[in-house]
C-alpha cells in the first residue's frame, strides 16, 4: 500500500517549502498545497514543488457559482493535481460542474465541515444539528453530485465509509498522541483515521514544526 500521508506545506516562503518537502519526501506519499501557499506562490510554486516527483494535492477549497468554479477547475488543468478540494456546501450544480471541468486524473473532493469547528461553531453559523449530521448530509450530496469523495474529520470517517464504500476520504485534523492540537477541534491520531477508512491523511504542523521534520514524518509512517 502506498503511503497515505500528504504533508500540508503551509509555509510563507517558497524556499523553506522546497527545503521542507525535500527533507520529508521519503516518508510521505504526497504534498498538499493550500491557500497560503497558492496565494503566495501561484502556479510557479506548484511547479517547483511538483519537481520533487510526489503527487500534488491542491487544497483550494473552491466555493463560488458553478460557472466560476468550473472556470477555476479548467485553469488548474495544467498543474495536473492529483486531488482538488471544493466546498460541498456550494451545492449540487457547483459540484457537478466542478467535476465535469476537472482533469481526468484529478480527484475532486468536497469539504464538508472544517476540522477546526465543533458542534457549537456549526450552530453559530445557523446550521442545526451536530457535526456528524452535517458531514453525513454533505457526504450524501457530494456522492449524488458525482464527486470522488469528501474531506471530513477522523470523528466521522468511519460512518461515511460505511455509507460510501468506494468513496475517497481525505482526513485532516490529525495529531500523533501527545502533540499540540492548536486550532483543530475534531482530532484523531493518524493510525485511528487510517483504520477507520481514510484514503489520505493530511498532516501539517506535527511534521513541519517538529525539531526534526524527517524524523517526525518517519515516526508517523511507522505507526501506520
Ligand atoms: O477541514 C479541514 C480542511 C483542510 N484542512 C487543512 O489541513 C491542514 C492541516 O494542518 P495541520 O497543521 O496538521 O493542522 C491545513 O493545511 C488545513 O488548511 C484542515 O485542517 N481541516
Amino acid at each position: 500500500m502506498s503511503n497515505p500521508v500528504y504533508l500540508a506545506l503551509d509555509v510563507p516562503r517558497l524556499r523553506d517549502g522546497v527545503a521542507l518537502a525535500e527533507k520529508v519526501k521519503a516518508h510521505v506519499g504526497g504534498i498538499k498545497l493550500g491557500l497560503e501557499f497558492f496565494c503566495a506562490h501561484g502556479a510557479h510554486g506548484v511547479h517547483m514543488i511538483g519537481q520533487l516527483g510526489l503527487p500534488i494535492f491542491l487544497d483550494l477549497k473552491l466555493y463560488d457559482i458553478p460557472n466560476t468554479v468550473a472556470g477555476a477547475m479548467h485553469a488548474i488543468h495544467q498543474l495536473e493535481p492529483s486531488i482538488v478540494t471544493i466546498h460541498a456546501s456550494g451545492g449540487r450544480a457547483m459540484m457537478e460542474d466542478a467535476k465535469a471541468a476537472a482533469g481526468e486524473n484529478t480527484k475532486v473532493v468536497g469539504v464538508t465541515m472544517l476540522t477546526s469547528m465543533d458542534d457549537r461553531d456549526l450552530q453559530r453559523t445557523g446550521v442545526q444539528g451536530t457535526a456528524h449530521d452535517q458531514v453525513m448530509r454533505l457526504a450524501e450530496l457530494a456522492k449524488d453530485s458525482g464527486l470522488d469523495g469528501i474531506v471530513c474529520s477522523g470523528h466521522e470517517v468511519k460512518a461515511v465509509h460505511d455509507q460510501w464504500k468506494d468513496g475517497y476520504f481525505v482526513v485532516p485534523g490529525l495529531r500523533p498522541a501527545g502533540s499540540a492540537v492548536g486550532d483543530q477541534k475534531r482530532v484523531v491520531t493518524p493510525r485511528q483515521a487510517r483504520d477507520d477508512g481514510a484514503s489520505v491523511l493530511v498532516i501539517g504542523r506535527p511534521i513541519s514544526r517538529a525539531d526534526d521534520p524527517a524524523e517526525a514524518a518517519r515516526a508517523i509512517e511507522a505507526t501506520l
